[in-house]
């Protein structure tokens, strides 16, 4: 019987908490599949090399058939070798009272650093999804600094957000989370973000007729959803993880097998110029993956009330580019 050969996954921050929560679902097959093999790298900080280990220990545990090797480096070189799905976590989280602003200074080093090298070792498919906050920033560095690899194989998680709203969207209409669709998040993975029913399915409604209801969007679900990151801090105490986690995992699960027929989802990608969003921001837009390939959903009627916001969190992203600008190649 032909057997597939093992998908490289490289994981940093393994030992975090979204980390922990991801590689176990990934040995599981809830990211490539129930018939593809995995080989995990786990990249950590030196500090926390013992926790690797002992999550790797657990792993063994897990006694998964799908799961090859575990491997534990803290050398991005060693790490990133042959990598054909990169999982950058690893990364400073928000406490209470920070904004993602200030996780700039503190965390955009790493991405230029671990770009370049991905740039040397990693194998040809690779596909890179950036969770690390702030992550569209943090992914458009690592894209430049890795200027052999197609850009539009770094992408930034924004399907938490996603997630979120349909929940949202759900509890509000009592629609099952199944029923509903097209829903799409823009901008930037912050409070900025806008998250946009205008073109969403719910059930037998239209999005549109939902967000007649002029108070209910503004005054509650585009909070909500925006800044329910600060919410699970406050009230979990930490940032969130295994919501992060199950969101990353669907991300890559639909990069590579496709979204479902009808619908699509939210990714942050490169901007081709779009929408207008201007090239060289990691946004956050509604894609569909299509062999293989995000392809953003183009031709969408965008109203006054949805442009005004994108182009807010589209400023704010241009704006952290400008922060990091000594963070990219000239
Ligand atoms: N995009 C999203 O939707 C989203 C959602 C939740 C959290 N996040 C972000 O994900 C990141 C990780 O969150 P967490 O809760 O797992 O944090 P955590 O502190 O629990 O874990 C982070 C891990 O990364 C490791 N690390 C730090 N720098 C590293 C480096 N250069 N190389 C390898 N490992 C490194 C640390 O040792 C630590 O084990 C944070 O920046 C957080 O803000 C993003
Ligand atoms: O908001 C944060 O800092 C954590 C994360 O990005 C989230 O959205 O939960």
């Amino acid at each position: 019987m032909p057997t597939t050969p093992p998908a490289v996954v490289t994981v940093t921050g393994a030992a975090g908490n979204i980390g922990y929560a991801a590689l176990f679902r990934i040995a599981a097959g809830a990211m490539l599949g129930h018939h593809q093999p995995v080989r995990l790298r786990l990249l950590e900080l030196p500090g926390s090399l013992p926790a690797a280990v002992g999550t790797a220990m657990e792993l063994d545990d897990g006694a998964f058939e799908l799961l090859t090797s575990v491997d534990i480096f803290d050398d991005a070189r060693a790490a990133f070798d042959g990598a054909d799905h990169a999982l950058l976590i690893g990364a400073r989280p928000r406490g209470k009272g920070m904004e993602r602003a200030d996780l700039l200074a503190a965390n955009a080093a790493i991405f230029a650093e671990q770009g370049a090298v991905l740039n040397d070792v990693a194998a040809d498919d690779l596909r890179v999804i950036v969770v690390g906050n702030p992550a569209n920033t943090n992914a458009a560095i690592a894209s430049a600094h890795a200027p052999d690899i197609p850009s539009d194989r770094f992408t930034a998680l924004t399907r938490l957000d996603h997630n979120r709203a349909i929940a949202q969207l759900s509890h509000h209409t009592a629609c099952p989370v199944r029923e509903i669709s097209r829903v799409s998040v823009w901008g930037n993975h912050s409070a900025s973000q806008y998250p946009d029913i205008f073109h969403a399915r719910v059930g037998d409604r239209s999005g549109a007729e939902i967000a007649e209801d002029r108070a209910w969007l503004v005054d509650d679900f585009i909070p909500t959803v925006a800044r329910r990151g600060t919410a699970i801090i406050d009230t979990r105490g930490a940032s969130s993880a295994a919501s992060a986690a199950n969101a990353a995992i669907d991300h890559v699960h639909d990069w590579v097998f496709g979204t479902p027929e009808g619908d699509w989802t939210s990714a942050a990608l490169p901007s081709p110029g779009v929408y207008g969003v201007p090239p060289g921001l990691v946004c956050s837009f509604p894609v569909r993956a299509v062999d293989g390939r995000w392809e953003i959903v183009e031709g969408l009627d965008i109203n006054d009330f949805s442009r005004a916001r994108i182009d807010t969190s589209v400023a704010e992203l241009a704006d952290e580019i400008a922060a990091v600008g000594d963070l990219l190649p000239a």
